[in-house]
């Protein structure tokens, strides 16, 4: 596996990885390292402050964590009885923060004993995580927040610290966290190697860069934001809004789009709605929003990515936002949605309503076509029995309760496309013409315009034509 594109000048075994880091990586199937790896790995190796600016998707993830653990590895050798929290890495959200302990569990399979990660992210008791950091594990990952609670309890002891990375540093400051990374830091030791890694180069990067960093050197790879059009490809169609259900419903159904899908909307009450409506037409969902849980979340992403759902409607929301502006609903500051979120085999996005800026597009789409995924369709057994022309498509089952749900739900372009719909016949109460009746007169011309092009039924067309 590749990324496509992106042809790496130098091989995983040529950057000084140790032979445990390089079978774990094989195990992976990551055949070469990414553009940023490639460039980020031998630098933080090196000693360098690293700040990363990458495309969402191009494997900063591994740009960082393997040269911790390499690092870690080799001071080690040095001395095989050192135990202390050498790293910490901090991330946004709990499911970025799990999102990289899997990662780091996978790259540490094969030296498992010699470096030990925990993951301290989850909501769970400090009381109750101490045993988690009584013994120093050798690379701590927590959200900004947890850090801090941990350090107050003292149940975290960063004295001996030598690596501090944050990831997706464009969302720390918007989620809350300035002042828990400000307090992080002031536990740390006079000297310690530093990386930052994100998707922009916001003017939060750039303060994080000032307050962390030190002669730090600024990875901005010249490569697209997207993934390259070989890998995923754009569609628009243009509908109006009432025909929205019906064209997704049609996509769906007819099977136009394969494999797993993100849907995204802007708001908690569309993603409610739209996975209502599927429901209607026995499509299920999952839904990923701000007012769920981190649990919650963190099971609908993990079920998906399972195959237990091929469809996961999310809404999107404003980082920038001030958490205290709407007071009713209760959502939570770490509330990452999809960014930085692994969903594994994405083959399609849906922007069922339009991102608010092209960030929040690049993003979205990128969560597809990450690593060497093609972006369209994936090779599953699942897909591929969907594939299999030889039986006979299923017709869609449609219940006749449908016609009986609000209009949101299933709005009444879908119903008259499933013969559904009741077609109500307006009572009209008959008003004498009148010259001195204006509304009269406006209605009468325009009807009458229509009637010229034969728009109308004929019973009014005759009503009209009288005058
Ligand atoms: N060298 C590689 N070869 C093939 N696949 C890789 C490689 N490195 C990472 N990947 C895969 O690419 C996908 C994206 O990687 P990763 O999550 O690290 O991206 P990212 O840049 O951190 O994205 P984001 O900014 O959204 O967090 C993952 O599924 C990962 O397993």
């Amino acid at each position: 596996m590749s990324f496509e594109g992106e042809k790496a000048s130098v091989q995983f075994h040529e950057i000084g990885l140790d032979d445990r880091i390089l079978k774990a990586i094989a195990k992976l199937g990551w055949a070469e390292p990414s553009l940023i790896q490639e460039k980020a790995i031998p630098l933080f190796l090196d000693g360098k402050d690293v700040l990363m600016k990458a495309r969402t998707g191009s494997g900063k993830t591994g740009a960082f964590t393997i040269p911790v653990i390499q690092r870690i590895l080799s001071s080690k050798e040095v001395n095989p009885d050192l135990q202390n929290t050498q790293a910490l890495i901090l991330a946004p959200t709990k499911e970025l923060s799990s999102q990289i302990h899997k990662v780091m569990l996978q790259l540490t399979s094969k030296c498992s004993r010699d470096v030990r990660i925990v993951d301290i992210s989850s909501q769970a008791d400090i009381s109750a995580q101490k045993p988690l950091l009584v013994d120093f594990p050798d690379i701590v990952i927590a959200t900004p927040g947890r850090a801090v609670a941990h350090l107050k309890a003292e149940t975290l002891n960063l004295k001996d610290l030598k690596m501090l990375v944050i990831d997706e540093a464009d969302l720390m400051f918007s989620c809350g966290y300035e002042e828990d990374v400000k307090q992080v830091l002031k536990s740390l030791p006079k000297i310690y190697q530093a990386a930052l890694a994100s998707a922009t180069l916001s003017a939060d990067v750039l303060n994080l860069k000032k307050l962390v960093l030190h002669n730090a050197v600024t990875l901005k790879l010249q490569e697209s934001e997207l993934a390259p059009l070989k890998q995923l490809t754009h569609y628009k169609h243009y509908s109006e809004a009432s025909e929205k259900h019906a064209v997704l419903y049609s996509l769906l159904k007819l099977g136009l789009i394969r494999g797993k899908s993100i849907i995204f909307v802007n708001t908690v009450d569309k993603c409610y709605r739209l996975k209502l409506f599927l429901d209607q037409f026995k499509i299920s969902s999952c839904i990923l929003n701000s007012e769920l849980p981190a649990a919650s979340r963190c099971h609908a992403v993990a079920q998906f990515n399972e195959g237990v759902y091929d469809i996961i409607i999310a809404s999107e929301e404003s980082f920038l936002d001030d958490p205290s502006v709407d007071s009713r609903r209760n959502k939570d500051k770490e509330f990452g949605l999809s960014r930085g979120i692994d969903f594994q085999h994405v083959s399609n996005i849906i922007n069922y309503e339009f991102p608010e800026s092209i960030n929040s597009y690049i993003h979205r789409a990128g969560r597809t076509a990450r690593g060497s995924n093609k972006g369209f369709f994936e090779e599953n057994p699942k897909d591929l029995r969907t594939l299999r022309h030889d039986k006979k498509r299923k017709a869609p089952k449609t219940g006749q309760h449908i016609s009986n749900v609000p209009d949101y739900l299933v709005p009444n372009s879908l119903k008259s496309v499933t013969g559904l719909i009741k077609i109500k016949k307006a009572k009209k109460k008959f008003v004498p013409p009148s010259t001195a009746n204006k509304k009269y007169e406006v209605s009468s011309s325009a009807f009458q315009m229509q009637n010229d092009f034969i728009l109308l039924p004929k019973k009014i067309c005759t009503f009209f034509g009288q005058k």
